[in-house]
């Protein structure tokens, strides 16, 4: 009997898991799905984000490639984000050849109620910067786990910052005395020692224990010798996707 209660417990809880996965890819879907038809012009150059929201993204820009001719080329922010676009039969550049860019989609960790984000949970917040920085316009896309009045509400993994290895122990030391809470090296999984980013360099995930002024802490941060770049986004966006979980898009436009 016991044994038959522990099973159904089991069995309960893996579905309920199923069932919240499934909700947060179907509103991870209408959300990339929504921002794709609203921005994305046929003639466009356009930065594509990586994670995992991204991929429904550049689903939706295939499938209007072959359903209305859309002619775009795509310009990657990872490994991951030009393998999606070759894999899916979409024309691969660079900023090399395509320095500006119309617009720039891409997925977040969380959005506050100012349009500030934290970037790279999937650690690719260097790359993904630069194609936002160079797109006229840059939308998020994402699901309702992510929208939060201010950060850390909801996504307690902490603000990710790409550093060159030597560096990493004297800016962690620096991040936690200027700034408090704690800065950890990011560690792989099925991989011994730390995750290295498609850029070579390690990532400290930096656990804040208060609310900032985020541009200023992005500012300090940015300026420690063997910092490359923070998962701060900062008067950067343009519009944000949230799709909901009642199968709605809630979408918020920066004025
Ligand atoms: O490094 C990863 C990126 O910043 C992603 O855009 C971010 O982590 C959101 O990823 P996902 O769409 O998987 O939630």
């Amino acid at each position: 009997m016991l044994l038959k209660l522990i099973k159904q417990a089991a069995f309960n809880s893996i579905s309920r898991h199923k069932t919240t996965v499934a909700m947060v890819d179907a509103a991870k879907r209408l959300a990339a799905r929504a921002a794709v038809d609203e921005y994305v012009k046929n003639g466009q150059k356009v930065g594509i984000g990586s994670g995992s929201t991204i991929k429904f993204a550049v689903e939706r820009i295939a499938e209007r490639t072959k359903d209305e001719s859309l002619n775009v080329v795509c310009v990657p922010t990872s490994f991951q984000a030009r393998e999606l676009i070759l894999s899916s039969g979409l024309v691969l550049e660079s900023l090399d050849t395509t320095p500006v860019l119309d617009v720039a989609i891409d997925g977040a960790d969380e959005v506050d109620k100012d349009f500030v984000l934290i970037k790279g949970g999937g650690g690719c917040l260097t790359q993904e910067k630069i194609v936002a920085a160079a797109a006229k316009k840059f939308i998020v896309i994402a699901d309702y786990r992510k929208d939060s009045t201010l950060l850390g509400e909801q996504y307690k993994k902490g603000i990710p910052v790409e550093v060159i290895p030597m560096a990493r122990v004297p800016i962690k030391r620096k991040i936690e005395s200027n700034f408090g809470g704690k800065a950890e090296l990011r560690m792989a999984i099925n991989k011994a020692g730390p995750v290295v980013t498609d850029n070579g360099n390690f990532i400290l995930d930096w656990k804040f224990d208060k609310v900032h002024k985020w541009s200023e802490v992005h500012k300090e941060i940015k300026l420690m010798p063997g910092v490359v770049e923070t998962g701060l986004f900062v008067d950067m966006t343009n519009a944000v996707f949230f799709g909901l979980e009642d199968g709605s898009v809630k979408t918020k436009l920066v004025k």
